[in-house]
């Protein structure tokens, strides 16, 4: 909960920190994504496009000085805020000790990446960028439901979330988030609207979770997409012929039927044999940076030393082909054929994870 020690910083002239921007008491870290907004009325249109109801307890990420905090307490019930800055909290209890807000405000110090949410109906905030993808994935694997999230972030992020295929920027991120959610754009917003400015634009976009959610093994979904969209360009028909991609996938499929026929013999699992997985690489929905836009790198195509056999590149082949996938590309496939192609590889027993 709120607590700590005012520290009152003071402008530096001369040899002020680039990094820092003085303005009211508080100099602003960019490390800590600290660019408040500072036009009223871009305030007002976030709280109107939320749709907020008076009943509404509304979840805030990042209050800083307490500008949206405002308005938002002026049209839901409560308000619940996740702040970093000790130096941020203080103000906000300043700036609302003895109003009518103070009651329904509660603030809670951490950060919101490392803090167990609570239960909220919306969620509207303009979050520091840095924590966008792993932010937006923690809303979305919420226990409890909420009706949505209207979060500021930076605006090619933004566009990647809404992006449909065949767009330029439709990447792993929009369709994972796209399966999990209804994501719309609500608003843009120069760089201007804020103080510090930021370096790039931002916008405003609409997450609903979809409810009932989708019926996939979160893991898989995931291993499978890494997998498409290791060049989003290629073709899977290449993709699935990597060495590396044929060897992994042949790992988990061998390790399944051990588990399998160790089950049909004794009733119980065989040891050491359930380690499906895909390298080092984790479940985190992390920003897509590793995905490779380019045609121009080699693939790693044809049979190597990863252990993989023809048959199983065969076995591989015969379910992008049953599919009609294999001169398909991630770019270009709806969600509805990335579940389908997944569907087919699980019947034929070959797994992500
Ligand atoms: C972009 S500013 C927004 C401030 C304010 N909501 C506004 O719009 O004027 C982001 C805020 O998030 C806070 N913050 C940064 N990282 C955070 C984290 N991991 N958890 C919670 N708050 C964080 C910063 O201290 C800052 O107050």
């Amino acid at each position: 909960m709120a607590g700590g020690k005012i520290r009152k910083e003071k402008p530096k002239a001369s040899n002020r920190a680039p990094s820092n921007h003085y303005q009211g008491g508080i100099s602003f870290h960019k490390s800590k994504g600290q660019h408040i907004l500072k036009n009223p009325l871009l305030v007002d249109s976030i709280v109107q496009k939320a749709g907020i109801k008076s009943t509404d307890v509304i979840l805030e990420i990042g209050p800083g000085t307490g500008n949206l905090t405002k308005k938002l307490l002026e049209a839901g019930k409560e308000v619940i805020a996740v702040e970093l800055d000790s130096r941020m909290v203080l103000e906000l209890q300043r700036r609302f000790q003895g109003t009518p807000f103070s009651n329904r405000l509660k603030v809670i110090q951490g950060d919101v990446l490392k803090t167990e949410l609570p239960r909220f109906d919306i969620c509207v905030a303009n979050i520091p960028y840095q924590i966008s993808s792993p932010l937006t994935f923690k809303l979305l694997f919420h226990p409890t439901s909420f009706r949505c999230a209207v979060i500021m972030y930076q605006r090619e992020f933004a566009m990647r979330l809404v992006a449909q295929p065949g767009d330029n920027l439709y990447c792993r991120l929009s369709v994972n988030t796209q399966l999990y959610a209804r994501v719309s754009h609500l608003l843009k917003v120069g760089k201007n609207n804020f103080r510090p400015p930021p370096k790039v634009d931002s916008s405003v976009v609409r997450i609903e979770p979809r409810r009932p959610g989708p019926q996939v093994n979160k893991k898989e979904w995931d291993g499978f997409l890494r997998v498409c969209f290791i060049r989003k360009n290629k073709t899977l028909g290449s993709i699935f012929k990597q060495k590396s991609v044929l060897s992994m996938l042949e790992k988990n499929f061998k390790t399944l039927q051990a588990v399998l026929a160790s089950l049909q013999n004794n009733g119980e699992p065989a040891l050491n044999t359930t380690s499906m997985d895909l390298g080092d690489q984790s479940m985190g929905m992390e920003d897509d940076d590793n995905e490779m836009d380019d045609d121009d790198m080699e693939m790693d195509e044809g049979e190597g030393d990863g252990g993989e056999t023809s048959e199983f590149k065969e076995k591989v082949m015969n379910v992008l082909k049953e599919g009609g996938f294999e001169e398909k590309r991630s770019s270009k496939l709806s969600q509805q054929e990335f579940l389908y192609l997944l569907s087919l590889f699980n019947k034929s027993g070959i797994h992500f994870t």
